[in-house]
């Protein structure tokens, strides 16, 4: 196992060991996340209950493989848990999610959690949200329209920087949902609540990747151990 996988790994076990059996547990997307299921998928081969709702169609997939037991969300409304990764993650637990495409599911999910548990190799510890270009999911209508409207309210908080179409290939990139992601490098974000709320003005927008005020802990694995966060 490659030592970035193995953080992962130990990050998903420490996550694993909070949970109580019988949970209904919301279970992330990407390759953190993936270890989260692989862990789960062992304890429920050895008799571990527990009722995944997955946040993508690659981790229901996953989850199917490997025998981890899943409802919707419509099945399960309110969930005890969501166990997700993170693109960055800073002091306050705050979030930059939707590296992986996923952030639409993976924040109503998360809402939808009495308790949020982010896992991460400590390298996705930042001290200020932004140097991995957010993830804004859009609504393929107005496309350009809604590109020039994030750029507007971006500049009134002083944030600039590249803003493009993500691509599979030479196509757009398409989400569970069937929407667009804009990624946009805007550098340094200082007040992430005030980027949310301007963006949230922008009705393109379908969701963005800033997970404020949802993550409760943090699971952060190094070569020197675990460390977790509280909010
Ligand atoms: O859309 C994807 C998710 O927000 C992922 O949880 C995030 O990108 C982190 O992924 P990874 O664990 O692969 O770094």
């Amino acid at each position: 196992m490659s030592d970035a996988k193995s953080l992962k790994r130990k990050a998903a076990e420490a996550a694993f060991a909070e949970l109580d059996e019988g949970l209904n547990i919301g279970i992330g997307t990407g390759s953190t996340a993936e270890e989260f299921v692989r862990v789960l998928a062992e304890h429920v081969e050895a008799d571990f209950e527990m009722t995944g709702v997955t946040t993508s169609e690659r981790t229901e997939t996953l989850c199917r493989e490997l025998g981890v037991p899943t409802k919707t969300l419509d099945e399960i409304p309110i969930l005890d848990v969501t166990v997700d990764g993170a693109d960055e993650i800073d002091g306050d637990l705050r979030l930059i999610k939707g590296g992986g495409g996923a952030l639409l599911r993976e924040k109503i999910v998360a809402f939808s959690s009495a308790k949020m548990i982010v896992i991460a190799d400590a390298s996705k510890k930042v001290e200020t949200l932004g140097a991995f270009p957010l993830p804004i999911e859009v609504n393929g209508f107005g496309l350009m329209s809604t590109f020039m409207a994030i750029r507007r309210v971006a500049e009134t908080l002083d944030l600039t920087g590249d803003i493009v179409l993500r691509k599979n290939g030479d196509q757009p990139f398409i989400t569970d949902g069937g929407h667009l992601i804009l990624d946009a490098s805007f550098g340094r974000i200082p007040d992430p609540e005030a980027l949310s709320a301007a963006l949230r003005s922008i009705p393109g927008i379908v969701e963005h990747g800033l997970f404020i005020k949802l993550a409760s802990v943090a699971i952060l694995a190094s070569e020197d151990g675990i460390e977790r966060l509280e909010a």
